[in-house]
């Protein structure tokens, strides 16, 4: 028997507008709805202002809403920003942080993902961490110090004790966007790294119920591989979560995987 929850969660990045979205919502919804999914949650990131109208969209079906970043800070003076409070209260159950594009283009730290991590659990929302080296350091024989060291620097004072209080994102930065997918034994090494450091530093418990997703170039005819690897519990997924038929294909390929009854 499956013992975690396999996600297929599309981060639209700054992608879709107001009608696209509800498009996206129109067609996949009805076809999620013909499916009987156990363990296979499917997700979708749209940017800030279409949450509202995702949430409604998806309303009475499986499809959970995420938000893609929240504020550090709870309120105040910082334009632009939008706390996990203001998430909260739309209803919203799950939210991206730490990706690398936010470390990239807005500086933001393993200290940063902390806290924004310990704001989402004052309000009940499901962070979904994304972790990763890049090409640099890969090639420098540096993954396993870096993986290591940003789950030490995100989960720093994170209690967690069932497991599924959070969700973490392998996704190394040389696989993002660029066509160049981590082979499947590439991404079980790193997410066998992570799961046993989450054995040491919390237990194995948690270790065992965590979900820990894999991203960067997964698409309809990559994604099967990589499930197929013991320690990968589903995919965050960019480009390929944009077009409704490769999001239901790979929902349809997360159900049939790891022994889910279909
Ligand atoms: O960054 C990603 C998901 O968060 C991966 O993006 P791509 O699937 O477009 O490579």
């Amino acid at each position: 028997m499956l013992m975690r929850k396999i996600y297929i969660a599309g981060n639209w990045k700054m992608n879709k507008g107001l009608q696209e979205t509800k498009n996206f919502l129109e067609t996949v919804i009805p076809e999620l709805n013909k499916l009987k999914l156990e363990n296979v949650i499917p997700l979708i990131a749209p940017a800030y202002p279409f949450l509202e109208e995702a949430l409604k969209g998806s309303y009475g079906s499986c499809m959970q809403v995420s938000a893609q970043d929240v504020s550090v800070h709870s309120e105040g003076a910082y334009t632009g920003e939008v706390s996990a409070g203001m998430l909260a209260s739309l209803g919203l159950k799950y939210c991206i942080v730490g990706h690398s594009e936010r470390r990239q283009y807005h500086n933001e730290t393993d200290a940063t993902v902390n806290a924004k991590i310990l704001k989402l659990f004052e309000n009940h929302i499901t962070p979904l961490v994304c972790i990763g080296e890049t090409l640099q350091q890969r090639e420098e024989g540096k993954t396993e110090n870096v993986i290591l060291s940003q789950l030490s620097g995100c989960l720093k004072n994170i209690k967690l004790l069932s497991g599924e209080e959070i969700i973490l994102a392998y996704e190394p930065v040389w696989a993002i966007g660029t066509g160049k997918t981590a082979t499947p034994s590439q991404a079980q090494e790193v997410h066998n790294l992570i799961r046993n450091w989450l054995k040491s530093n919390y237990s194995d418990k948690v270790a065992e119920k965590l979900s820990l997703l894999y991203g960067g170039s997964i698409k309809p005819g990559n994604l099967q591989e990589l499930l197929d690897c013991e320690d990968i519990d589903g995919g965050l997924i960019g480009g390929a979560s944009l077009k409704e038929e490769d999001f239901l294909e790979m929902v349809q390929i997360g159900r049939k995987s790891k022994g889910q009854e279909c």
